[in-house]
């Protein structure tokens, strides 16, 4: 396909997720099967045309007059990849499968000036949110937005059960991985432009090996704050398919135990293959339930909360979203963070360490959900943040990212990773 066709891929996938609600990777799939005549560079370009496209939906839509699933993708086109109204139409006119040529207004869109459109507008953040961002981030709040419009890098955590970076780095060399800046055992490759592909790294042998795992910087970062040690007993009480588990039990060296438990079966399903291919030996997985955890209570020297949380840390990956977020879901949220803070310090023996996360950058469900649960819990405290930083990372916590309770909040602009929240809280 040429790119006049591919921008018509993209409109009619992005017709689709609107009219259908549906998420992008489900409708870039059908699409897909629908179309078996397109290659994988061409899926490609589609899908980063679509996740482009709402990644930036706010500002686009108001530079180009509508937002219509036309106006989104021809103001990726225009405003993100560096074609003109010119270059676009040149295109078009020569080929069958391309979109209608532009329109006056479409046309002024390539050099719309947004610099007096409101700041939700220039944040490209849904207007509600305005308020929480801006007292997560002060005046920076915009610059913070903008950030969450980019691409995200791809990076993998080297499994030091299994294997040392060098050896990652040599299997995977085709794709040019780099040593992460912040997490120790990480890698990275950044996103590339346009029409770019991402590295298909787990049909990798050495990914089959279990010598590395798939896993956003800031999530690396966390997990090894976590803190949690060798011969330990932890519970991960939200352990999903088992992406911090994994981590946890590299960091523990396969010694002591970690129980990995969720509330939902589908969730935890593929932890167990996961854990195989990682030759972890330490992790006991609880499937929920009646009385699963009984026996951990007042047992565990850590419990770590991956909290459910609306995920606005992952905008970059996943824009749409940002779109669907309404005031209902983070309030069902935040009273899922707070029953759960309390369920987890049950498990926790005197002196046991709570390690509180989320993917979220709102203050609700990160400094407000502790402060709540401190007042309520005077016996427990905050773990110095700083020091956790030096003991994980060997590194001075760079400046800016402790937040006011005494947490930590890591973003797309100030460290390049998801955004993460972590916050640690000693039982007396
Ligand atoms: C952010 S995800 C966990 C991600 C996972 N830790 C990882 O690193 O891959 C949050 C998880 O919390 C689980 N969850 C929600 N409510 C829960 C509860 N009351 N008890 C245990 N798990 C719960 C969800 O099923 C979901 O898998």
């Amino acid at each position: 396909m040429r790119f006049p066709g591919r921008l018509s891929a993209a409109i009619e996938v992005l017709t689709d997720v609107e009219q259908r609600k549906r998420p992008v990777s489900e409708a870039l799939k059908a699409w897909g099967i629908n179309n078996r005549f397109a290659g994988a560079g061409d899926r490609a370009a589609i899908g980063n045309l679509v996740y482009d496209a709402l990644r930036r939906r706010a500002s686009h839509a108001i530079a180009m007059g509508s937002d219509s699933p036309r106006a989104l993708v021809l103001a990726v086109a225009l405003r993100d990849w560096a074609e003109t109204p010119e270059s676009l139409n040149a295109a078009f006119a020569s080929d069958s499968h391309a979109p209608v040529p532009l329109s006056e207004e479409e046309t002024k869109g390539a050099t719309a000036d947004l610099a007096a459109a409101p700041a939700a507008i220039r944040a490209d953040v849904p207007e509600w949110l305005a308020p929480s961002l801006e007292r997560a981030f002060g005046a920076d709040w915009i610059g913070e937005g903008e950030a969450m419009t980019g691409r995200p890098s791809l990076d993998l955590r080297v499994n030091a059960l299994k294997a040392a970076p060098e050896k990652v780095m040599k299997s995977l060399a085709r794709f040019a991985p780099e040593p992460a800046a912040i997490a120790p055992f990480g890698l990275t490759m950044p996103a590339g432009p346009r029409d770019a592909r991402t590295p298909n790294v787990t049909t990798d042998e050495g990914y089959l090996k279990g010598w590395f795992e798939v896993q956003d910087q800031g999530s690396q970062i966390v997990a090894a704050l976590a803190g949690a040690r060798e011969g330990e007993q932890v519970l991960d009480l939200c352990a999903g398919a088992g992406g911090k588990t994994l981590a946890l039990a590299a960091t523990m060296g396969n010694s002591g135990q970690i129980f990995a438990y969720d509330s939902d079966r589908a969730r935890l399903a593929p932890i167990y293959d996961r854990l195989k291919r990682n030759g972890v030996r330490n992790a006991q997985v609880r499937a929920p339930n009646d009385g699963a955890l009984d026996d951990l209570v007042g047992k565990m020297d850590r419990v770590v909360v991956d909290a459910p949380c609306t995920g606005t840390g992952t905008w970059r990956r996943r824009p749409d979203t940002k779109w669907k977020l309404t005031p209902e879901l983070l309030a069902q949220r935040q009273s899922e963070q707070a029953a759960l803070l309390v369920e987890a310090a049950r498990y926790l023996k005197s002196g046991g360490t709570l390690v509180y996360i989320t993917c979220s950058i709102l203050p609700e469900e990160n400094d407000d959900q502790i402060t709540a649960f401190r007042a309520a819990h005077p016996e427990f405290t905050s773990v110095d943040i700083a020091g956790a930083w030096r003991s994980a990372l060997i590194t001075d916590l760079p400046a800016g990212l402790a937040t006011q309770a005494g947490g930590l909040c890591l973003t797309p602009r100030r460290t390049r990773t998801d955004g993460f929240y972590v916050h640690m809280l000693r039982k007396a």
